[in-house]
């Protein structure tokens, strides 16, 4: 008979996961998802399950690593929530199971894996794509995953500015509060990203927000959010002039707005560029279409469990 799950709450999660460990992890397996090698990884597109009531989606998202022996899946909704909503609009469990007999050996809290691993391929992102001089960095949106990318952008690159634009002042100024280094709380998303060198987009638009005509040429966008084959952060005139990585090509097609109604070319998966088979056009405007992959939170969650039983 098989053991207990660990059971992992947030606060584990957010103690175990740090971005030193986690970094490495996911350039590797990103890499290596991008030889399309299904011997190695299994990872389909997540299944998407709308919630039209109640403008919400429920999103499955399995993944089998045979090298590594992670099997997992999370299980994740995400819902269009109204401005000044307390609660979460992402919210997701992360399971693993013994890929050799099957049974769950742990069991854990999703939310901070989705913030620190989506942070953490953006980051990455920049690492490759940004310009060699950047000085400011904007991000838009003020919530958990403005959050997540600030601390992991913030402790990976020196900027000389940072600045932050949100739908509500006072939610830009809240988040700036909680923050011990200077940020400037910016009026408008033109005012937040003229001149700027990297531009996060981590918002719930539906609609476009960031415009071609503002970005400095040779800046490099993380854009996170848009994950809805109809939603767009960005508008067509950025997406047809950068040069777009996105994480996975699969998923993109699938899941994103920006690509599928901009017309926009694929120019590389990330992986592709970790793995060598791609350049890093680093000299030209370039977005990161991140959508999230199950293999993110499968070696998330794997290194969350080590960790943990390290400790027991
Ligand atoms: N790429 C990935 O892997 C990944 C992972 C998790 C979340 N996401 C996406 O990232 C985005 C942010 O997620 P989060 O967890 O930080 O959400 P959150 O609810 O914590 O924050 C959302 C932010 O977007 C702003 N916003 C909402 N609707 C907006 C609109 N119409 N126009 C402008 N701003 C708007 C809110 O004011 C808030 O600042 C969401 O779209 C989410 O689905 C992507
Ligand atoms: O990869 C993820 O975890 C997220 C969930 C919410 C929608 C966008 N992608």
């Amino acid at each position: 008979m098989s053991e207990s799950p660990v059971l992992l709450n947030k606060h584990e999660v957010e103690r175990l996961l740090t971005y030193d460990d986690l970094i490495p992890r996911l350039e590797s397996v990103m890499g290596k998802f991008s030889k399309r090698d299904s011997s190695e990884i299994i990872q389909p597109v997540r299944s998407v399950v709308p919630i039209q009531q109640h403008s919400g989606f429920l999103g499955v998202m399995p993944a089998y690593l045979a090298n590594e022996g992670i099997l997992c899946t999370k299980i994740v909704t995400f819902y269009q929530r109204a401005e000044g909503s307390s609660l979460p609009s992402t919210q997701a469990t992360v399971l693993l199971f013994h890929p050799e007999h099957g049974h769950v050996t742990a069991i854990m809290d999703g939310e901070a894996i989705t913030a620190k691993r989506t942070a953490a391929v953006s980051a990455i992102s920049a690492k490759l794509f940004k310009p060699a001089l950047s000085e400011v960095l904007c991000i838009l949106g003020s919530g958990q995953q403005a959050r997540s990318h600030y601390d992991v952008f913030t402790k990976l690159f020196k900027f000389k500015e940072v600045r932050v634009w949100s739908r509500r002042k006072e939610m830009a100024q809240r988040f700036v509060n909680d923050l011990q280094d200077p940020v400037t709380v910016c009026s408008s998303v033109k005012e937040a990203v003229i001149g700027a060198d990297v531009i996060v987009t981590a918002t719930g638009a539906s609609q476009p927000i960031l415009f071609g005509e503002w970005v400095k040429p040779g800046a490099h966008i993380a854009a996170v959010g848009a994950c809805r084959p109809d939603w767009r952060e960005l508008d067509d005139v950025l997406m047809r002039e950068a040069v777009v990585y996105v994480d996975s090509r699969e998923g993109a097609t699938a899941e994103s707005g920006d690509i599928i109604l901009s017309g926009a070319e694929v120019f590389a998966e990330l992986g592709e560029v970790l793995n060598g088979s791609f350049p890093a056009r680093r000299e030209k405007t370039t977005v990161f279409k991140s959508l999230g992959m199950g293999i993110q939170d499968a070696v998330s969650a794997k290194l969350v469990l080590e960790k943990w039983n390290s400790e027991h």
